[in-house]
């Protein structure tokens, strides 16, 4: 039986379809390139097609026996969010609303869902916890909320199960150098200050510095991107055992402000990089920190690199032998 992977193509997608091959697991990929590359998909089925496409869909059911989904497909950028909301929408919730339409009609009836910690909002109390108010600051986290919600009231109508999963600040890239982080144009704090730091920018805009916390910048709970894709993993393995359906954080429990990013990144670099104050950026909450107790004791998860230097480290790594991104191969 193998695994249909929608947004297998981009960053988080391809790291956890390497991540699967890694398990022996079979595993197709279904995604429309219009943010990931066909190179970061490595020795399994790809499918260049959309979520709304059911002809494609339809395809891989009859080249596959695909029992399982894992969802990243979407669009998830926060400030792109609030000046597109419609496009988001679009593309998440009546993008999900149709694959998961045609997985109904297939008859699947396990899905893991990329869900974010944008659904939080501005939390009242950190860490956050799955039971805390979910009450998002832009239309991105609305977008996942929405679908959330579509796929519990899946799991009483048709059977589907599903596990959502609301990961913090993925970051970091394939320790091995195969795959990692390539978006154009980049808008993650991570990459960006290590393209300052390959002299790629000549600085970075540190997005508001009169925020409610140590510093006065935003804080954020950085996770790499291989514990995430090991999280799908578990949580597929769980939901398939237990049959049941189910939320979790993904975060490391720690937060850093964007001051204290870029001074690790410097410090992991060794490289002068310089940073100047801009305006906030729309829809940012100021502080966002997991607690991932509940996949830690549930699910097993066990984050086998939590430093944020490390995270760094394996990030730069990447950039600098790839400074162009999968571009250096095209
Ligand atoms: N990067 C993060 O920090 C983060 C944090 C929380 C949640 N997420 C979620 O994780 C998922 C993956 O994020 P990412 O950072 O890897 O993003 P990404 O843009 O690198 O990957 C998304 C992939 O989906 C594809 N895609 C988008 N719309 C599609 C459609 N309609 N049909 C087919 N393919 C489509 C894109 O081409 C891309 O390859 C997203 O759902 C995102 O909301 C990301
Ligand atoms: O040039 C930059 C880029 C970012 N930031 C700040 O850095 C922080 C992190 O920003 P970014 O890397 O863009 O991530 P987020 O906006 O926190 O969103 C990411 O993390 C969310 C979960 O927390 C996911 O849902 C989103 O998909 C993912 O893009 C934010 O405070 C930004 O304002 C800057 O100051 N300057």
């Amino acid at each position: 039986m193998a695994i249909l992977v929608t947004g297998g193509a981009g960053y988080i997608g391809s790291h956890t379809v390497m991540y699967l091959r890694e398990q022996n697991e079979e595993v197709v990929v279904l995604d429309n390139l219009t943010k990931g590359h066909e190179q970061a998909v490595v020795d399994v089925p790809f499918y260049k097609g959309d979520l709304t496409d059911g002809k494609v869909i339809d395809q891989i059911f009859e080249d596959h026996s695909i029992d399982s989904v894992i969802h990243f497909a979407a669009s998830s950028l926060v400030g792109e969010s609030v000046t597109n909301p419609l496009e988001y929408y679009r593309n998440n919730v009546a993008g999900s609303h149709a694959l998961v339409s045609k997985l109904v009609e297939h008859g699947v009836k396990h899905i893991v869902f990329s869900s974010t910690a944008a659904t939080y909002g501005n939390p009242e109390r950190t860490p956050i916890e799955e039971s805390d108010v979910t009450a998002p600051t832009n239309p991105y986290g609305e977008t996942k909320l929405a679908i959330e919600k579509m796929l519990r009231w899946c799991d009483d109508a048709y059977g589907l199960k599903s596990v959502s999963l609301r990961y913090f600040n993925a970051a970091g890239a394939d320790p091995e150098g195969r795959i990692g982080e390539d978006h154009d144009p980049e808008s993650h704090l991570i990459p960006i200050v290590l393209q300052a730091a390959l002299g790629q920018r000549e600085q970075v805009s540190i997005f508001g510095d009169d925020y409610d916390t140590k510093d006065g910048t935003c804080v954020r709970d950085y996770i790499h991107v291989l514990d995430l894709a090991q999280a799908h993993y578990l949580a597929l393995k769980k939901m398939k055992e237990t049959n049941e359906s189910g939320v979790y954080n993904l975060g490391n429990g720690k937060g850093f402000t964007v001051k204290e990013v870029i001074e690790t990144c410097r410090s992991v670099t060794g490289k002068t990089i310089e940073a100047e104050v801009a305006p906030r950026r729309a829809g940012d909450p100021a502080t966002l920190i997991a607690s991932s107790s509940k996949a830690i004791n549930e699910l097993g998860w066990n984050p086998v690199y939590p430093e944020l230097s490390q995270i760094v480290a394996h990030a730069w790594s990447w950039h600098q032998n790839n400074p162009k991104g999968y571009g250096d191969n095209e």
